[in-house]
């Protein structure tokens, strides 16, 4: 059953914009994200991508219109172990090594007894195994935006929100990273919503939600399998 997730209803979200003025970014915006849903989000630099997925993860509040997360509580209970986000630039802790960022999100949820281990396992899955001990600035970018996915997998979260993950990685590196996220991700009930400028990344998913001039689109594409 695809049990909705996220639930937005004429959603607008504007921004002061000088004396008195205010920049219309989002407007009248229906969406829904249910459970096992594979969205691109996808439209030019400046339409709004990013202040979307804040407003979808509970990260920004819309100017007007309702936004529920049915299946998932109320705003205050969304993070770190319901929603999770893949930020556009680097997030990693730069003190902290791969596996302590990793476990990080399970030690903010008091899991502190298997959060090692369970940092060690989706590392792996992430083919990073090897890159356990070292420290963020010892990595690649296309390292560091997997360890940012392992992290934001780790807690089993039901929704993952995903801010151009591969935009500064070249296109096999790009390739190589939804791969792998596709295939971890394969069968399971948690959702995905990625924005990207990226038609070769947003073809991989089934979903397509386009936003221009602050309207989004749904585009529903025929179902493709991970490479
Ligand atoms: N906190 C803010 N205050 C004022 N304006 C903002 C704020 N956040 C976003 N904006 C404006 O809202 C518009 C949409 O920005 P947003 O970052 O959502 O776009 P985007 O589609 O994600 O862009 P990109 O692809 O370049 O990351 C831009 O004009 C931006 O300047």
């Amino acid at each position: 059953m695809n049990e909705p997730l996220v639930l937005a209803s004429d959603i607008c979200r504007s921004f002061p914009n000088g004396k008195n003025a205010v920049l219309p970014v989002l407007t009248d915006i229906d969406c829904r994200v249910g459970t096992g849903d594979r969205v691109a989000l996808v439209g030019v630099s400046g339409s709004g991508k990013t202040t979307l997925l804040h407003i979808l993860g509970g990260l920004d509040e819309p100017t007007s219109g309702s936004i529920s997360w049915p299946a998932l509580g109320a705003r205050e209970e969304l993070r770190p172990g319901k929603v999770a986000f893949v930020f556009q630039t680097p997030s990693l802790f730069p003190a902290l090594t791969v596996v302590q960022n990793v476990a990080l999100p399970l030690l903010l949820m008091d899991k502190q007894n298997d959060a090692t281990t369970k940092a060690r396992e989706i590392l792996a899955k992430f083919e990073l195994l090897d890159l356990c001990e070292k420290l963020p600035e010892e990595l690649s970018g296309g390292q560091a935006q997997r360890v940012a996915m392992a992290r934001a997998l780790v807690t089993g979260a039901r929704l993952i929100l995903a801010d151009e993950p591969t935009g500064q990685l070249d296109s096999s590196t790009a390739t190589h990273l939804l791969d792998l996220v596709l295939n971890i991700m394969d069968g399971s009930d948690t959702a995905l919503v990625i924005a990207t400028h990226d038609e070769t990344v947003a073809a991989r998913l089934n979903t397509r939600w386009s936003i221009d001039a602050g309207q989004l689109r749904h585009d529903v594409m025929p179902t493709r399998k991970s490479a």
